[in-house]
């Protein structure tokens, strides 16, 4: 686990960004079961506000339309406090949306290498359509995801690597950092 950062703030948001796969939808919703705060993921709204499953989104209207309402319900999220937001895994190529999220909440980095994204796609009881990595060459496409994205990904304050435990300490984990540095408040 890594801080890069050491600024003492009282966080209304957690934003967890990272690559598909890494846990953003399964580890946000334990942080916040813990913090007793909401939380919302960004493609739950994107589904809800559509009328369809976010793969459907991207595949009907394009990705550029997508990054638009991936954006636009980002930055209405920040009308509520005490939040654990889940983003998609593309929400960091928008400059504009990494800002937004330093200035709005924690931005935390769920670190995982590609072959273990991978794996637990594949391994996941409910998987998620996600036509940008689908197709036999599936596996390639999220490499080049992640060569294109992981800078932007690095750019969060709290990087957690979710190789290093089991999956049910992450969150725990997560919480106690932020606490120990005072991006929390007991
Ligand atoms: N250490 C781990 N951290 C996070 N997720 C894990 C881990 N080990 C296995 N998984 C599984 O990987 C999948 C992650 O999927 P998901 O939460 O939808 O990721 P994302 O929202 O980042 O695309 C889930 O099925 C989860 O149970
Ligand atoms: O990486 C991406 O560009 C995407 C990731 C997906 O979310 P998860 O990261 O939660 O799988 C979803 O937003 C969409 O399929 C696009
Ligand atoms: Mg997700």
């Amino acid at each position: 686990m890594q801080d890069t950062g050491s600024q003492v703030v009282d966080v209304q948001r957690i934003f967890l960004t990272g690559l598909p796969g890494s846990g953003k939808t399964t580890i946000g919703h334990r942080i916040a079961d813990l913090l007793g705060w909401n939380f919302v993921d960004t493609d739950d709204i994107i589904a809800e506000r559509m009328g369809m499953a976010t793969g459907k989104v991207l595949t009907e209207y394009g990705e550029t339309r997508f990054r638009h309402i991936e954006s636009e319900i980002l930055h209405e999220l920040a009308n509520n406090g005490r939040v654990v937001i889940s983003t998609g895994g593309g929400t960091v190529i928008s400059e504009a949306n990494r800002k937004f999220m330093r200035e709005h909440g924690l931005t935390v980095y769920l670190q995982t290498s590609v072959a273990a994204s991978w794996k637990r796609m594949q391994e996941s009881s409910a998987p998620i359509d996600r036509p940008l990595i689908a197709g036999g060459d599936g596996l390639q496409r999220l490499h080049n995801l992640y060569a294109t994205r992981h800078q932007w990904y690095e750019e969060a304050i709290i990087h957690i690597d979710t190789e290093e435990c089991a999956e049910t300490e992450l969150a725990s984990r997560l919480i106690e950092l932020a606490l120990a540095r005072g991006y929390l408040l007991r």
